[in-house]
């Protein structure tokens, strides 16, 4: 039996499905970028524990980078306004980049990161999502190459993912008990 916090209503994505979806992502790009020069750069904070799994599961070089965005805040609402708060230590001029996302939702925080690293000339630059929320009806500007699974419309927490910094490291993903977030 999984072990559940006392806070979640419902588990989304539990432990062993993880495996297989990180599994799965990482056989891909294994496969896409042998030979290449690959980076991987993870979005803080969400993205780290996904970052830690993913980097496992690709048997090609890599070198790995962070960059700290936040638009969140405490909420469980985009604030709208996108903010760099850790940048690149490493130069990706000529290398090819791959941006790590735990969640892509309104695409706000990776129509704003595509931009900003493209600008820096990569010699390649794509996106593992390991979650995608393409909510009908409403057009993102970035397509993941990457997708780990699709995420129905609503706040999830666990593996990386927040509400108001808590919750990042259960193992699972899962929806909150609605008294938790009022
Ligand atoms: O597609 P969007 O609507 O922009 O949402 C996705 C982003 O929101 C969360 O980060 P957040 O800004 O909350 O910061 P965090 O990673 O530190 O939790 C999540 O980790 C993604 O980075
Ligand atoms: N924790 C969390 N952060 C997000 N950022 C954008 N969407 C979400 C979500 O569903 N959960
Ligand atoms: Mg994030």
């Amino acid at each position: 039996m999984e072990s559940t916090h006392p806070d979640v209503e419902r588990v989304l994505f539990s432990e062993a499905d993880i495996k297989e979806i990180v599994g799965r992502m990482g056989a891909e790009i294994s496969r896409d970028y042998a030979g290449k020069d690959l980076v991987l750069i993870a979005v803080l904070r969400g993205a780290v524990v996904f970052m830690g799994d993913l980097m496992r599961a690709i048997t090609c070089p890599l070198a790995i980078d962070f960059m700290a965005v936040s638009s969140y805040g405490e909420g469980a609402k985009s604030s709208g306004v996108v903010r760099i708060v850790k940048d690149l230590d490493m130069d990706i001029k000529g290398r090819d980049v791959l941006i790590v996302e735990d969640i892509l939702d309104s695409g706000l925080t990776l129509n704003y990161l595509m931009k900003s690293l493209s600008h820096r000339k990569p010699a390649s630059l794509e996106v593992a999502a390991f979650l995608w929320k393409d909510v009908e009806g409403r057009e993102t500007a970035v397509e993941p190459k990457y997708v780990g699974a699709h995420c129905p419309d609503e706040f999830v927490v666990g593996y990386g993912l927040d509400f108001a910094e808590r919750y990042r490291n259960l193992p699972q993903v899962g929806v909150l008990k609605p008294e938790v977030y009022s």
